[in-house]
Parts: C-alpha cells; structure tokens; sequence
C-alpha cells in the first residue's frame, strides 16, 4: 500500500456535547486527490478545520508525513506543509494580484501580511509572483486590483495564494461553490495542473468534479466515515444512496 502523508486517527470535534466529528480515520494517500463528500451537516468542514488547526481537536490524532501536527496552530500547520486555499479569507480590493502574492511570499509563512516592507524588498520576490500568476491563469491580470475580479478569479488567485507557500498537501475547500459551468471547467483544469508533486485534499459538493478529479472518496456522515473508496466503488454503494437521499446536493 502507498504511504500515507496525512492520516487522522480517533477524530473528534465536540460543540457543546454535539459530535460533529465522531471518530475519523483516513489516511490519505501521497500524491493522491482525495475528495470528502457527504450530505449537509456531515462534518466535512468541521474536519477540515480540525486538520489544518483551525479548531483544537476534542480527541485524535493527526499526522502529516509522519509528524504529529494535531494541536498545533494553523500557522505551524501550514509551515509544516499543510496548507488551505482560502485560508487567508479575505483579498485585498486595492492590491494588486503580483502585490498579494508577493507579500504571501514575503511573510516567514506566506500567511502573514507585512504592509510595511518596501517596494524595493518585495520586488525579489515578483517573479516567483508571476510565476504562481500564470500557473493560475492570471498571470494577463497581475496589475488588476483584487476587487475588480469575478468570482472566479477571485478563487483561483487564492488558490495561488496557498501555492505560494507550497504545500506537501493542498486543501480544497469547495473549489467550485457558487461557480457556473464555465469556471468548473477552468477549476477542474486548474486543479489537475497544480496537482502534479503534491497531495490534494478537496471538500466538493459537485459529483462530476469528484469523478473526474479523485482518485479516493471518503464519504462522510453524521461525523463519521460512511465509506471509503474510488468514485465508481463509493456512487453504487446502497449506502451511500440511502445517506443522500433527499439531499439537493448530491444532484448538484
Ligand atoms: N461552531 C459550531 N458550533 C456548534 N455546532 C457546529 C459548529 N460548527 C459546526 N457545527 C455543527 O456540526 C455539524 C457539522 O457541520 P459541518 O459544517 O462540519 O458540516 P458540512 O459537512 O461541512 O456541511 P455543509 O456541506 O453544509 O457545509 C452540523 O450539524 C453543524 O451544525
């Protein structure tokens, strides 16, 4: 069996007595798109919060290329090579696309925003800048301001904004919500471009993208692994069928 770089064992997140997570194991493999899919409330965000320390586990542990990171903050997380798109929340609307990734560069772990550096001090860091631009399809936008940006874009620079920290393992958190057909397309590219030499770890509603992208399911339900497996194993699974029953979302 290939090695696992990022494994949860015995999980568990606890809000006031409710389990939203109850129990998770996964092991996700090196190299591999791993989707965690499941019905609304499942816990898949809440897991993803709990993975990258953006919530202190109430129980379990976590391991990412063998190290312990449970507990830790998100910042050591990500320097530890777990790193979240979307994880800087917010864009700047007056700063220009190169500006951003120049200063997720520049931060000592690409999540700290130092206005005060010098033009002259972040320009060692544009080509690196311009690099991630185009990786993303944005490189024709680099002087544009965030906030001119639509929506898709918006997604896809924050997608080069956690690549700036490259990451051993990339979390996806519903890369094509709120997308149009147009811009799925362009995401599903995109993210079979920047997979190439790491691991992806998605939260995505939309069941085509889980079948072209993932190469393993985890479903969840009720904070718990329903089943695990490849799409064509987990879409047939009875009880999978019965989990997604009269969720809107599985026909999304
Ligand atoms: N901070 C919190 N306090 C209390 N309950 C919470 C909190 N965060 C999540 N929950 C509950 O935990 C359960 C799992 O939520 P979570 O958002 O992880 O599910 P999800 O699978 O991501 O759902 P969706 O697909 O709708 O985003 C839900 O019942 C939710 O109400």
């Amino acid at each position: 069996m290939p090695e696992a770089i990022l494994t949860a064992r015995g999980l568990a997140k606890e809000f006031r007595g409710f389990r939203a997570v109850d129990g998770v194991d996964l092991d996700i493999e090196e190299g591999s798109v791993h989707a965690l899919v499941g019905p609304n409330g499942a816990g898949k965000t809440t897991l993803f919060n709990l993975l990258t320390g953006f919530l202190p586990a109430t129980a379990g542990k976590i391991t990412l290329a063998g190290a312990e990171i449970s507990g830790r903050r998100p910042e050591d997380v990500a320097r530890a090579g777990l790193a979240r798109s979307f994880q800087i929340t917010s864009l700047f609307p007056q700063l220009s696309l190169r500006r951003h990734l120049e200063l997720a560069l520049a931060g000592p772990t690409g999540l700290g925003w130092r206005f005060w550096r010098s033009d002259r001090a972040l320009r060692d860091f544009t080509p690196r800048a311009d690099e991630l631009l185009d990786q993303v399809g944005l490189l024709g936008h680099a002087g544009e301001h965030a906030g001119t940006l639509a929506y898709g874009r918006k997604r896809a620079l924050e997608l080069a904004l956690a690549l700036a920290l490259d990451p051993k393992v990339l979390l996806l958190d519903e890369p094509t919500a709120g997308m149009g057909a147009e811009d799925v397309d362009r995401t599903v590219a995109l993210v079979q471009k920047v997979r190439a030499g790491r691991t992806v770890v998605m939260v995505e509603h939309n069941m085509n993208v889980v079948s072209t992208l993932a190469d393993r399911v985890t479903v969840l339900q009720a904070g718990q692994v329903l089943v695990e497996g490849g799409y064509a194993e987990i879409r047939r699974d009875p009880r999978v069928i019965s989990a997604y029953l009269g969720d809107a979302d599985a026909h999304r």
